[in-house]
């Protein structure tokens, strides 16, 4: 009989302080109805953007789990891989997804850059193994930057236009994903999300209002709300639109009442809002 509740295996770090990555993707995808399976890549005291962190790379754990969840005969609906610890990280990735991943969606978030800037723990070899890593997904959604970053251009956010979008998305599809959403496309006065889907070649846009603040972690919660969407069954584009209004709804909701972005979003305030969206 089939699971009511999907089943997500979810590859990204624990970083206790900072609301990203798993912090954020258990809790949305809960909300939204699936189970969130973390698959810890590291453990960290908080995400890198504070001044100071500690960080215990699980690396040489990651293989043993799945020796034993395969002995045990576990299985997911979907696989989700966010931040990685290291380029070597990005091969156990990809073996998960030839382990576990057959005939299942496999969403990547190609997290490592941000403002036209590899996150500083990353150098080149992350952008050539990332590459190979979106091969494997169906969706990808990376930033703008890292959009550039994995097509080698260069990162000019002022030259910007509906079709040079249009043109990233095709280029990132021919590297094997059918459909790659693009968050963070730069516009002076709204938050853009470009939706692409390579089989069609088509391009849309999903825009929400522009909140004047930086923030960390977007990414990862808009990732776990797509996520979560899409495992209810919406569609890339519904699931697209479900993901930009939580996410720029939560930094909304963040800057109006305690103002400081320094801890994350302020989600678990807006979590009911994805409950009332499961089929
Ligand atoms: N300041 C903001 N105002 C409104 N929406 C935002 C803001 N920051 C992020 N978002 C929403 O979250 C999405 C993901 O954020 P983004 O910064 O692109 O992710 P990443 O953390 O991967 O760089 C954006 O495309 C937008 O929909
Ligand atoms: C360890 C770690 N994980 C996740 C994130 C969040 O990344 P993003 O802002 O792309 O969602 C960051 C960046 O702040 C990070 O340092």
């Amino acid at each position: 009989m089939k699971n009511p509740v999907p089943v997500v295996l979810s590859i990204q770090d624990m970083s206790s302080i900072g609301r990203c990555s798993l912090t954020v993707a258990m809790p949305i995808l809960s909300a939204f109805g699936s189970q969130a399976v973390p698959f810890p890549t590291a453990l960290l005291c908080n995400h890198l953007e504070y001044p100071n962190y500690e960080m215990v790379d699980f690396s040489e754990h990651l293989r043993p789990f799945m020796d034993c969840w395969e002995k045990n005969n576990i299985t997911f609906d979907a696989i989700q891989s966010g931040f990685l610890a290291s380029p070597d990280q990005i091969h156990i990735v990809i073996e998960a997804i030839e382990r576990f991943g057959k005939n299942k969606l496999i969403i990547v978030d190609p997290a490592m850059a941000d403002d036209g800037k590899l996150y500083a723990v990353y150098n080149d070899t992350m952008v050539q193994e990332m590459r190979k890593l979106i091969a494997h997904a169906h969706i990808i959604k990376p930033n703008y930057t890292e959009a550039s970053f994995l097509l080698g251009h260069a990162y000019e956010p002022e030259t910007v236009d509906e079709a040079k979008i249009h043109q990233l998305c095709k280029e990132l599809h021919e590297l094997g994903p059918r459909h790659v959403i693009m968050s963070g496309v730069p516009h002076q006065s709204e938050a853009v999300v470009a939706v692409y889907d390579g089989e069609t070649d088509d391009l849309q846009i999903v825009s929400t209002t522009l909140v004047p603040v930086k923030a960390h972690g977007t990414g990862d919660i808009f990732t776990a709300a797509l996520t979560g969407a899409l495992m209810q069954g919406y569609d890339t584009l519904e699931s697209a639109n479900i993901a930009a209004n939580f996410t720029t709804d939560a930094v909304k909701y963040t800057h109006e009442t305690i103002g400081s972005m320094r801890d994350g979003l302020l989600f678990e305030r807006l979590l009911g809002r994805l409950s009332q969206l499961i089929k």
